[in-house]
């Protein structure tokens, strides 16, 4: 595991797709809003602002987009968005201040990944809500069910992206699970980046769940025994509601190393990324930073 500083970027890789003209980006494209945020594109999908001949601007985040190999990009990223209360009292500032400020940091995450999704990310996971996030104080839970159904209802707006939330929803208030259902069924046709949110969730609750589920279709006659394996199994899990379901990188920022009980199955063979900033702090340039340190690494799955 790498504890990861975020050291100065290295030089962008060559890009063999976007060899001649990625220096040249263009800005003449209408701004139009994704998340709350403008992007520069009209389509569904986002499309990255193609080269303008005539345009000499140089947009380094575009810029270090393009550097990217789609050959090599991670499907499914996940986060663990930690710090947002040390970042908040390291400032004076009360909690609720920190989890609002990781909010903005979570859309600037969201809309940079929905660009890259045109390389071939196609899915990215916020973990937000642990089944032991229970336990801290009413009002902090309070102020953060709302902040999501809040969330749910204003932010999950862009046309391209598809929204799910992995969890035991049973158990948040009733109109949080209202605003969930409507934020799914309205965006389950988008065919952009596949955002999904964990609320009150429990990796290892994920694999109690499914190994009941499975059980009891054994019972009942419906499968053998033998033919539980790891496809099955994954079937059965949370994340059963996308194609990619298991994270290529996990990045957990505030700078513990551990996995919290986070998607426990799925994490099997993810590269871990480990960042000492508070994640108010996180911005475009630390996730094209790991991205690119991502491509650098060699995987092979032990064999
Ligand atoms: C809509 C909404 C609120 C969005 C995102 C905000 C966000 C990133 C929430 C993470 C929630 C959370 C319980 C983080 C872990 O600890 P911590 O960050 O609370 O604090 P700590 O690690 O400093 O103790």
């Amino acid at each position: 595991m790498l504890p990861l500083r975020l050291a100065k970027p290295s030089p962008l890789p060559i890009n063999p797709l976007f060899p001649l003209k990625q220096h040249k980006i263009s800005r003449s494209i209408a701004p139009r809003k994704i998340f709350g945020i403008k992007l520069h594109s009209h389509s569904k999908t986002p499309k990255l602002p193609k080269s303008n001949p005539d345009d000499d601007v140089i947009e380094g985040r575009e810029l270090e987009i393009r550097g990217l190999l789609p050959d090599l990009m991670p499907k499914h990223i996940a986060v663990i968005a930690d710090g947002n209360r040390r970042w908040a009292s390291e400032r004076g500032l009360r909690g609720k201040q920190g989890h609002r400020a990781g909010r903005r940091a979570m859309k600037e995450v969201v809309l940079l990944c929905n660009l890259c999704s045109e390389l071939g990310l196609k899915a990215l996971t916020f973990f937000l809500f642990s089944t032991e996030n229970w336990f801290r104080p009413k009002d902090q839970v309070d102020f953060l069910m709302a902040e999501f159904e809040d969330m749910m209802v204003s932010d999950v707006e862009e046309k391209g992206i598809r929204t799910s939330v992995l969890g035991d929803t049973s158990r948040l208030p009733k109109s949080l699970q209202k605003a969930i259902t409507v934020a799914e069924e309205t965006s389950k046709g988008n065919t952009g980046l596949h955002l999904m949110i964990s609320l009150n969730y429990s990796g290892k609750h994920d694999i109690l769940q499914a190994t009941k589920k499975i059980a009891s279709k054994v019972k009942d006659g419906m499968i053998f025994l033998e033919d539980i394996n790891e496809s099955l199994f994954l079937e059965e899990l949370n994340t059963k509601c996308t194609e990619f379901p298991n994270p290529d990188l996990l990045i957990r920022t505030g700078g513990e190393r551990r996995v919290s009980n986070f998607m426990l199955w799925q994490l099997a063979y993810t590269e871990l990324f480990f960042v000492e900033k508070y994640f108010p702090d996180f911005k475009e340039a630390d996730i094209l930073e790991i991205l690119r340190s991502f491509q650098q690494r060699h995987r092979n799955y032990g064999k």
